[in-house]
């Protein structure tokens, strides 16, 4: 039984760049002509060919190439017998029994696309062997389908105006794949598909996976780098990125290069598609992680107990070298935020609104006050938290970091998924927090916990 689609791919991603291309296939494809969509692996051509044909409207035919393919698994063939017997037995002394066996022809894909006038969607179309393609010519040009010679059924279909062809093939040089005869190309108009930008590959990132933009960002950027570094452009980072994104946010797994469970889905992911020796691959997507690292670092301090000024000075030091070397605009908000303790400009009060601010700002400007009395003020801003209220209760009041802040302190740290069930927030969310206290020197980050940084005593 033949099987036609009327399915769409699910959550198609348009971006200009897809939108250019998905235009310059419809218009030959409204012209008569069957299209040829060629590409590396994974740089969306199976899901682009779907999309066209369910731009088309009509019903789908999906075919794959195959090496085992023969011509029979596109056209048909014999399949079975039918049996007729007739017994007579009018008169009662006389009997007549005639029985008739009779082959039946069954329709394969290309000729029941070719006779309805259906869309064929053949992908990766070059695994077959060419010979085995070649009914494909006389049906795009001379738009008649040949059929083997049978005693029940006609030898040629006349080819439906509205059947159209939408091929995809990998380049020549992968594994499995045969050259395409030239007679074949020829009928087809041929579009070189070439790896998703930046921005649509982010955008597939976040419509398939809802990841967060700047989680897609780096993703994308970071694969892409790792891929460069590697040599590897057989084929798209597309899937890589899509595998990262899809298991980081499944299981709530911070996208972040210090982060040891993202780092080991990085190395399982990226380690497999290389082109180089595993060792040299393993060092450069370290080396790259690592440097990302620099970018974007939690100062590791060494006790607690030290002085909010150490820590400050410590902070302020790493973060001085480390503005030279980011380089990935991703994380721009932290990036700002880097730059702006970096400078050592006046301190914004952290927790204040704009309003709030403004309203400061009328009455003096705001000197760059020593982080240990932002502790304080920020400890002298939060309503008494004591014994009855809970942490439900202040949670209009007081924002997010000085919750985490202020909890941090109580519990005499915590690790992220402490943080995570008492605040129920998505961990990126989280980190975001607790990134923003780290850079103020307000939290500090040891063996997988997060302490708050108490004010140092006046002596
Ligand atoms: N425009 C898009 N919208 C949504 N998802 C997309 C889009 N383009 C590609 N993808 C996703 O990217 C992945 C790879 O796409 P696809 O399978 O179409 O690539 P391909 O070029 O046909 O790969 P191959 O040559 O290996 O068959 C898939 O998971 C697909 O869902």
């Amino acid at each position: 039984m033949t099987t036609v689609l009327r399915a769409s791919p699910r959550h198609f991603v348009s971006t200009p760049a897809l939108d250019r291309i998905t235009l310059r296939a419809l218009r030959y494809l409204q012209s008569g002509f069957s299209v040829h969509l060629r590409g590396c692996a994974g740089v969306g051509k199976t899901t682009l060919a779907l999309h066209l044909a369910d731009l088309l409207a009509r019903p789908i035919m999906l075919m794959y190439g195959d090496d085992d393919s023969k011509s029979s698994d596109m056209i048909g063939a014999q399949a079975g017998y039918t049996r007729k017997k007739v017994v007579d037995n009018f008169i009662h002394s006389v009997m007549k029994v005639e029985d008739e066996m009779k082959h039946t022809w069954v329709d394969s894909r290309l000729t029941l696309a070719c006779r309805e006038g259906f869309t064929l969607v053949y992908d990766e179309f070059n695994r077959s062997r060419p010979e085995v393609n070649n009914v494909l010519l006389s049906a795009l040009e001379e738009k008649l389908l040949v059929l083997p010679p049978t005693s029940n059924q006609t030898e040629y279909i006349r080819v439906n105006p509205h059947f159209r062809a939408i091929l995809t093939s990998n380049p020549e040089e992968y594994c499995g794949v045969h050259s395409t005869q030239d007679a074949l190309m020829d009928r087809l108009v041929t579009i070189n598909m070439p790896e998703p930008d930046e921005l649509t590959q982010q955008e597939i990132l976040i419509q398939k996976t809802e990841i967060e933009r700047s989680s897609a960002a780096f993703i994308v950027r970071f694969v892409r780098a790792f891929r460069q570094k590697t040599g590897a452009e057989k084929a798209s980072g597309l899937r890589s990125c899509l595998m990262i994104a899809k298991v980081c946010q499944e299981h709530h797994i911070a996208v972040l290069p210090e982060d040891a469970e993202f780092r080991d889905i990085c190395s399982d992911v990226l380690l497999s598609r290389i082109g180089i020796a595993l060792e040299d691959a393993t060092k450069i997507l370290w080396a790259l992680l690592n440097e990302q690292i620099g970018a974007i670092e939690i100062p590791v301090i060494s006790t607690p107990q030290a002085t909010v000024e150490q820590i400050a000075q410590t902070v302020q030091a790493s973060l001085n070298e480390q503005t030279e070397a980011i380089e990935i605009p991703v994380i721009s908000t932290i990036q700002a935020a880097v730059e702006q303790i970096a400078s050592a400009q006046p301190v914004q009060a952290p927790f204040l609104d704009a309003e709030e601010r403004a309203e400061l700002a009328l009455q003096e400007p705001l000197e760059a006050a020593p982080l240990n009395q932002q502790v304080e003020a920020l400890l002298s801003d939060l309503p008494e938290l004591e014994e009855a209220s809970t942490m439900n209760e202040i949670a209009d009041e007081i924002s997010q970091e000085q919750q985490i802040y202020r909890y941090l302190l109580r519990s005499k740290g915590a690790g992220l998924s402490d943080l995570e069930s008492e605040f129920s927030l998505v961990r990126t969310e989280l980190l975001e927090s607790i990134r923003a206290l780290t850079i103020q020197g307000l939290v500090i980050h040891r063996d997988r916990r997060f302490f708050a940084v108490e004010p140092a005593l006046e002596s």
